[in-house]
């Protein structure tokens, strides 16, 4: 099943045109990594998928519904099938750890049990602290231990392994891999580690002038003679 359609994407910030023409798709249970340099497009692309950026023109389908035609309603909806991970900000200044995995579950309605999150993302250190206290690194855990507790049908994560250690980057592709194989969800993610795309993502779409330079398999790339996405990469896109 299509989950996500786009063609033809435009976005501009006033003169600065940055996605000029992009086209995308994600079935059902694909594990997608977007690349590109810095300011290619990426999170913006992300956040129109997200529903939380306007677009200028073309076409984007979210579960079959046109983003441009929706109603309110729809929308709310399909915003329910979709989790999302920012950039990790301080929204949440007050609240303990344990008390954000509380009040998510409850807005979620999800079935997770705080505990089974706990131990997966081993968060059991800082169960009690406050959310703005942590470092970077750990307020990024929390942020995905949320994403998951809402059990989406498609999960968008902007650059998710930034600023984690390597153990920690183990447990989160853990994770997404287990996600995506026993419930069949549907990953988008942007990441600069070539190495998680070619370990981790079905296929790859490479964003360069604001338009989908390369969207093939992460197979295909390496079959046409690169010795690594990393190659890939480096081969083409210009410094
Ligand atoms: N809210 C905004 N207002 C104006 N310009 C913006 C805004 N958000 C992004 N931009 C610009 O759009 C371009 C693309 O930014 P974007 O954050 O989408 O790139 P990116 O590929 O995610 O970059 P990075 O890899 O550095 O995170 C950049 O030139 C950026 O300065």
């Amino acid at each position: 099943m299509k989950i996500i359609s786009v063609k033809g994407l435009e976005k501009s910030y006033g003169k600065n045109q940055v996605l000029k023409g992009l086209d995308f798709e994600a079935n059902e249970g694909e594990v997608i990594g977007v690349i590109g340099k810095n300011g290619a497009g990426k999170s913006t692309f992300l956040e129109i998928l997200m529903t939380i950026k306007d677009f200028d023109q073309g076409e984007v389908l979210l579960f079959n519904e046109n983003l441009q035609k929706i109603t309110l309603d729809k929308l709310g909806e399909i915003r329910r099938d979709i989790s999302v991970v920012l950039q990790p900000t301080h929204f949440y200044k007050s609240l303990k750890v344990e008390e954000l995995l509380k009040l998510f579950k409850a807005y979620y309605k999800s079935n997770k049990e705080i505990e089974e999150i706990m131990a997966d993302f081993k968060l059991e250190p800082h169960r009690k602290s406050y959310f703005e206290k942590l470092s970077g690194g750990w307020k990024q855990k929390v942020s995905l231990a949320i994403a998951f507790l809402s059990e989406p049908k498609l999960i968008i994560l902007d650059e998710p392994t930034t600023g984690l250690d390597p153990h920690m980057r183990n447990v989160l592709w853990s994770y997404i891999v287990d996600y995506n194989k026993s419930r069949g969800g549907t990953v988008i993610l942007t990441t600069h580690y070539m190495d998680e795309i070619e370990m981790y993502c079905d296929k790859v779409m490479l964003i360069e002038n604001g338009k989908n330079e390369m969207f093939e398999s992460t197979e295909n790339i390496l079959s046409l003679g690169y010795k690594s996405m990393n190659d890939f990469y480096l081969s083409k896109v210009p410094v």
